[in-house]
């Protein structure tokens, strides 16, 4: 059977599924600055939009290349293909870890070049928050840092999604803007729980090559009810600074996320020692976040619609 073309070959590896929170959290982003009365800078949101997007690439590139370094991906027989154990395209040899470096390479000169570009219009405080997310995104995987292996990569995660939230209303605004700050961290929070329920197939798998996520160091039950806590974190942070009056009355529409991330923690919570069968569960979470985002960009675009 003939290999599909190069260019898909490559979309595939920067897991295209993922990426959509990544659009989700530039929408909230922008979002928040139009919401504030910013007039609206359409070719600077798209160049927003694209440059997140290669970035996240650029980070799941080099997460396969730094798994493939420390053999995670490869002793990993537990995945739930395609939302854990990496996008496995060196185990199946369809790159090797040097040309997933190379491509890393490639789109960080991209990522920085546009970013800078960016910058240059929006104001320097944007350098602070590029400079922060690409060292995030590269500091997770790089195996000396591996921040990923020291129960940091879970933080890592909520903070890189941050930024791009505050980042992507930066470029709008042209100054740092508390409501995406404000408006940043549940999303953010919601991403790391994707990420933390993604954790527990791979569990035997990462222990193994001492990849100690914080599922591995925290054993399945605990974990899960940290999963749990997340969920509630997150709704409840959202809540409170609705309830102050800081974030629109039509942001209280983003609790229904809500309902789909309590049925993944009562599914985790029943079948954490069993992970294969914690598919739906993943599902439920990504539906949850990608939820989330998109009802809290929602509710700012409404208050745009209401002016
Ligand atoms: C030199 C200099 C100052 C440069 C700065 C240039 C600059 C301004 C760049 C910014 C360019 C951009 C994007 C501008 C647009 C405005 C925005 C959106 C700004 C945000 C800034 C920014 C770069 C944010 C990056 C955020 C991200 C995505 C960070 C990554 C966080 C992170 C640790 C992700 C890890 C995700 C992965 C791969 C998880 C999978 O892990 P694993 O457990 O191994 O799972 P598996 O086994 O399944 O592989």
């Amino acid at each position: 059977m003939s290999s599909p073309p190069l260019a898909l070959r490559w979309l595939a590896a920067s897991r295209p599924g993922f990426l959509v929170v990544t659009l989700v959290a530039t929408l909230v982003g922008i979002g928040s600055a139009l919401a504030c009365g910013v007039a609206p800078r359409w070719p600077e949101a798209l160049a927003t939009v694209v440059l997140a997007l290669l970035t996240h690439a650029a980070v799941n590139l080099h997460n396969d290349w730094g798994d493939a370094l420390i053999g995670s991906d490869a002793v990993n027989t537990d995945r739930i293909g395609p939302f854990t154990g990496g996008s496995r395209v060196v185990q199946d040899g369809v790159f090797t870890p040097g040309q997933l470096k190379t491509a890393v390479q490639m789109l960080a000169i991209v990522v920085v070049g546009g970013g800078l570009v960016l910058a240059a219009r929006a104001g320097p405080g944007l350098l602070l928050v590029g400079l922060a997310g690409l060292l995030l995104g590269w500091a997770y995987s790089q195996p000396r840092l591996a921040l990923m292996s020291r129960g940091w990569g879970e933080p890592a995660v909520a903070a890189g999604w941050w930024l791009v939230v505050v980042g992507a209303d930066f470029v709008q605004r042209h100054a740092f803007g508390e409501i995406a700050m404000i408006a940043g961290v549940s999303p953010a929070l919601l991403i790391a729980a994707v990420l933390w329920i993604a954790e527990f197939p791979d569990a035997r798998a990462d222990a193994a090559v001492g990849k100690c996520t914080l599922v591995v160091r925290l054993g399945p039950v605990a974990a899960a009810w940290g999963f749990l806590l997340l969920m509630l974190a997150a709704h409840g942070w959202l809540l409170f600074w609705w309830w102050r009056l800081w974030l629109p009355g039509t942001a209280v529409q983003a609790l229904l996320s809500l309902a789909p991330g309590l049925a993944a923690a009562v599914l985790l919570l029943r079948h954490a020692r069993d992970p294969a069968r914690l598919r739906p569960a993943i599902v439920l979470t990504l539906v949850c976040a990608i939820a989330h985002g998109l009802l809290l960009a929602g509710a700012f675009l409404q208050v745009l619609m209401l002016r």
